[in-house]
Formats: structure tokens, C-alpha cells, sequence
């Protein structure tokens, strides 16, 4: 086996080889938390300017070791037009990991967020409709058309074989993380270091942490803007905004080979 080799020359500033996305309000956070806890990868939380606009970007990286994997996070490359082909004159190697959620508990959760900003935005039933009375859906609401996810792949397909992109569930990050790693590590080609002994259920904050690491005084959640109340809606909105997401889920399963079985959901945290 080779020999590590940990001279100061060693440590380089590379173009990632990996890329952490979602389409935000998906769970990236902790992907990107217990990854970064792990060691999974060596991080640069990332910004849309990055790879979009600095042409240099190797500068801002963190130092690594051949070997090392070099990842980046960010979750507004997927809902950027011009991302992947500026991604893929980079890194056409590129692994890619998506973080993907129900769209409709997206569209809450992104209209939550910006209410904590924003207390007084209209209402989200009101934000949802071009006209309500006719059920028009406004698919020209950000929270609203980047949950429309096929579209947006496409976009990527046309730069990126599938066999390049791990599509990552929400959901099943929340009640089985362990799992959701598993198929992490092995499409990043690594041992599966991070297992089921590394989390524990929080009650209190109704999502999984990750437990005491050794070199720490605490066990780790994310902080109170994860995972935060979202406001009651009124459930016919609900039932017409999953009617309208319906053909583009349908399209995205097909286009991913997987079914993240978005329909089947009871109810809307
Ligand atoms: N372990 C754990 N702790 C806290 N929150 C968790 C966790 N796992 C998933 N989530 C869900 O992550 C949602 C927030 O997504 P992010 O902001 O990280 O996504 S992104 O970076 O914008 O893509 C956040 O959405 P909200 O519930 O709307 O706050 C959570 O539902």
C-alpha cells in the first residue's frame, strides 16, 4: 500500500470532485453535517458564485491530501440554469449528491423560512394561487417552481449521466439515516464508516442528531432553524398543490429510476 505522504506540499487546493446539492429546504444540511462530523469529505460550504463566476474558485478551497475528497455544498446550484454546463467545463468527472424532498413540504418549508425573515408576507394560500377560485396554481412563485423537479434535472441530463448523480431522500434521512449514508459512502466509493451506532433520535427537536463524538463535549442536532413549526394550511391547498405536483413527481421517478413515493405521504408536517 502507498504510503501516505502528509509533507506541507501535500496539501493542495482542489477542484471538487464532489458536489453536495438540493433544492433547498431538503435536508442538505445534515447530509452536509454528518458528512463534515464524519470526515466524510474534506468541505467548502459553497455559493452559487463559485462555480458559476470564478473562473480560480481552487483558490478558495480547503487543503487536501491526494486521496482526500474534496466535496462542496450548496442548495441553489440545482435550480440554477446555467450551473451545470459551467459545473461540467470544470468537473465533468463530478460526482453529484441531490437532496431531494416532497415538493409540497418544500414549498412550506421554504415559505416558513422566508416568514421568520418576513413576518409580514401575505399568507402561503394566498402566495399559491394566481387565482385561487379557479384553483391556478402560481408556478412562477420560487417556493412553488422549484419544486417542480424534472424540470430542472433535465437541465442537468443534458451534461450529467444519471450514473453520476445520487438522488438522496429527504424523508428517509429523517427516520433512517444510517441508511441514507450507507448509499452515500458507497457512491462516494468509501468504507461505510458512518453507521447506524452514530445517531440517536432526539425527542425534544423530533429529528435524528448525531451522537457524542469522541473528540467533543456534546452530542450534535442542528440548530433551531432546522426543523422549525410550520404554519397550519389549509388542507384543500394542500390537496390541490399535490394534485398539481403530481405529473412532475410522476416524470421525475421515471427520469431517476427511483420512486421517493411522495403521493403516499398522509399529511404535510
Ligand atoms: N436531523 C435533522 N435536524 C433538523 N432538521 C432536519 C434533520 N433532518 C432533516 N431535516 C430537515 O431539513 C430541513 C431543512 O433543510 P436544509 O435547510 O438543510 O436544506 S438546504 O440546505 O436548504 O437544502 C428542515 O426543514 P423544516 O422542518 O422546514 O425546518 C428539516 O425538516
Amino acid at each position: 500500500m502507498r504510503s501516505q505522504d502528509y509533507s506541507q506540499d501535500a496539501w493542495v487546493q482542489r477542484i471538487p470532485k464532489r458536489l453536495l446539492i438540493s433544492f433547498g429546504n431538503s435536508s442538505l444540511d445534515y447530509l452536509y453535517h454528518v458528512c463534515y462530523a464524519k470526515k466524510v469529505g474534506y468541505f467548502w460550504i459553497g455559493i452559487t458564485v463559485l462555480f458559476l463566476f470564478l473562473p480560480y474558485s481552487r483558490n478558495v478551497m480547503p487543503k487536501t491530501l491526494d486521496g482526500q475528497i474534496t466535496m462542496e455544498k450548496t442548495p441553489s446550484y440545482f435550480v440554477t440554469n446555467e450551473a451545470p454546463k459551467r459545473i461540467h467545463s470544470m468537473a465533468k468527472d463530478i460526482k453529484l449528491i441531490v437532496v431531494v424532498r416532497n415538493p409540497v413540504t418544500r414549498a412550506i418549508s421554504d415559505y416558513t423560512q422566508t416568514l421568520s425573515k418576513k413576518p409580514e408576507i401575505p399568507t402561503f394560500e394566498v402566495l399559491a394561487f394566481k387565482n385561487r377560485t379557479l384553483g391556478l396554481i402560481d408556478a412562477s412563485w420560487s417556493a412553488i417552481r422549484i419544486g417542480i423537479y424534472a424540470l430542472h434535472l433535465e437541465n442537468w441530463l443534458q451534461y450529467f449521466p444519471l450514473s453520476q448523480i445520487l438522488f438522496v431522500s429527504g424523508e428517509r434521512l429523517i427516520v433512517d439515516p444510517a441508511g441514507e449514508m450507507a448509499k452515500v459512502q458507497d457512491f462516494l466509493g468509501l468504507k461505510r464508516v458512518v453507521t447506524e451506532k452514530h445517531f440517536y433520535f432526539n425527542k425534544t427537536k423530533g429529528f435524528p442528531c448525531l451522537k457524542k463524538p469522541e473528540d467533543s463535549s456534546a452530542p450534535r442536532c442542528l440548530g433551531k432553524s432546522k426543523g422549525r413549526t410550520h404554519p397550519r394550511i389549509d388542507p384543500d391547498v394542500i390537496h390541490r398543490l399535490r394534485k398539481f405536483y403530481k405529473p412532475f413527481n410522476m416524470m421525475f421517478y421515471q427520469m431517476t429510476g427511483q420512486d421517493f413515493q411522495w403521493e403516499q405521504e398522509e399529511g404535510d408536517k
